[in-house]
Order: C-alpha cells, then sequence, then structure tokens
C-alpha cells in the first residue's frame, strides 16, 4: 500500500499540493483525474521520489519512503514522467533495456533478455525493436517509453499520461495491458488520465484532485456522476450507461465558473 498523510508541497511562495491525505490499495488500478494544474504530476513526482518530500509522510508497503536505498526502491515503484526526453542515440530495444537497470547493473542476464523480448512483444513493439527512438513517431515513442517502465518489473507503477499522443487502439491496448497486470500479476498502478472514459471503464477507483487538494477517492461506479465530476471539472456531464460500459458526455456541456 502506498499511505500519503498531510503531504505540502510548496514551489517558490505558492502551494502546490495543501495537505493530501491518501491510501492507494495494493493490486488495483486507480486512476488520478482532475483539471490542469490541480497537482496531479506533483503528487506523482514525490511518490516516485523525484522531488524531495518536506512536509508531510509518504509511506510504501509501510515504510517512509525516504529509507529505502534507490536501487531497493527502484525494484518497487516504476515511474512514467509525463515528458519524456532523450539525448541519447538508441535503439527500441536498448531503451527498453534500461528498464532492467536496477536488476543488471548493466550486465543483462538471460532473465533480463527474456522480459525485456516479451514487452516488447506485449506492446506490440517488435516491428520497431532495432528503430531509433528519435526516429519514431510521437505516439510510437511513448509506448516505447512505457515498455521501459514496465521492463523494470515492479510491483507498483505510476504513469502520467501514458496515453498522450496515442490513437485509440494504442490508447485501449494499453489501458487493457495495465488491466491486466493488475488482474494476473497483482500489479498496483496509478495513472494519471485526462480522457475521463478510459478512467469510467478501466479504474477500480477514482481519484480526484483540485487546486492542490484531494477532492475525492471513490470506488469508479460512485465517482462517474454528474455531480461529482461536474464539480471537479466546472463543466456539465452526462453518464451514458450501455451494458456494462459507461460514458461520459462533456461535449456540450455549459461551463460553469
Ligand atoms: N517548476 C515549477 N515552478 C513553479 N510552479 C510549478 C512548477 N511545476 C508545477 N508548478 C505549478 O504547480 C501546480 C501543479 O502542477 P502539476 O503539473 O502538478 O499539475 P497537473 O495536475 O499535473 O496538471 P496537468 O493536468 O496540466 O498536467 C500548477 O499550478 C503549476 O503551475
Amino acid at each position: 500500500m502506498i499511505e500519503i498523510s498531510s503531504l505540502h508541497k510548496k514551489i517558490g511562495y505558492k502551494t502546490i499540493l495543501k495537505g493530501i491525505n491518501l491510501k492507494i490499495p495494493e493490486g488495483k488500478l486507480i486512476c488520478l483525474i482532475g483539471p490542469n494544474g490541480a497537482g496531479k504530476s506533483s503528487l506523482l513526482s514525490l511518490i516516485a521520489q523525484l522531488e524531495k518530500v518536506e512536509k508531510g509522510v509518504i509511506e510504501l508497503d509501510n515504510r517512509d519512503i525516504r529509507s529505502y536505498r534507490l536501487a531497493e526502491f527502484s525494484m518497487k515503484l516504476a515511474y512514467l514522467q509525463q515528458h519524456n526526453h532523450l539525448d541519447l542515440k538508441l535503439t527500441v530495444a536498448e531503451l527498453v533495456a534500461y528498464g532492467r537497470f536496477p536488476y543488471s547493473k548493466g550486465r543483462l542476464t538471460a532473465n533480463d533478455h527474456q522480459i525485456i523480448e516479451q514487452t516488447i512483444g506485449e506492446l506490440n513493439l517488435k516491428s520497431l525493436r532495432n528503430s531509433f527512438i528519435d526516429e519514431l513517431s510521437g505516439g510510437e515513442r511513448q509506448r516505447v517509453f512505457l515498455a521501459m517502465i514496465l521492463a523494470q518489473d515492479t510491483p507498483y507503477i505510476l504513469l502520467d499520461e501514458p496515453l498522450n499522443n496515442l490513437d485509440m487502439k494504442h490508447a485501449v491496448e494499453i489501458m487493457q495491458h495495465c488491466k491486466n497486470l493488475v488482474c494476473t500479476q497483482g500489479k498496483t498502478i496509478l495513472i494519471v488520465v485526462h480522457d475521463i472514459n478510459f478512467a469510467a471503464n478501466y479504474a477500480d477507483y477514482i481519484v480526484g484532485m483540485k487546486d492542490g487538494n484531494l477532492a475525492f477517492m471513490l470506488p469508479t461506479s460512485q465517482a462517474i456522476q454528474a455531480d461529482v465530476l461536474g464539480k471537479l471539472f466546472n463543466i456539465d456531464f452526462q453518464i451514458i450507461t450501455s451494458g456494462v460500459t459507461v460514458m461520459c458526455n462533456y461535449y456540450f456541456g455549459k461551463s460553469r465558473l
């Protein structure tokens, strides 16, 4: 479990996170939603220790994250950032291999190679295996960075807008793959998404954030309600259900002040 208590974050004079208390249960797919600037990426980068926790506590499996050694932490938790840049000339297979670094320390074993190839296959990247990263489209590159994170094979995975640049087919494949990792391997996956319909149809729980505060953490069926979403995003929603599929229609919603 990830347990966050009284977490604050300040940048300069601006308070970005205003006392977050949140428990992320194990073995679930959780979507983090909220308007631009709500603090979603800031929260993820603190959990992943890319930013230092200065006020408040984050515990991973009942241990303060600051007490983990880096190598140990990297085997527990993997983090895909919202923006990924690479100045090195690397192929797809070479970048995915970086995901194995916490285990291999640069000397890949047969097991590492097997996981790398399996992940490349699962994300349908075989045809791009030997292509250079800087020659890929935005969506292809996004899938390769995601493959690197999944090759890290950690019980906890944080993904900040992994569906960026992806077409509908690839976005659905990624969400199905994440759901599969949760259901078959018991991974805990926290995903920031802006397309609310992916959250509605794949998440076990939805966390809403607004203005640096936690607005709610609810089971998906309780979060996907016109009043809950309307209050979070300040726009009118219409919720349409058809069998097991849920659709949130906001295309003609009236903006609220
Ligand atoms: N380096 C920085 N310097 C100053 N302010 C920052 C910095 N990084 C983030 N912020 C501010 O912190 C707040 C939260 O930003 P954050 O990126 O966490 O939001 P978000 O919910 O992920 O937004 P989005 O949906 O647009 O990605 C915003 O108001 C942003 O302007």
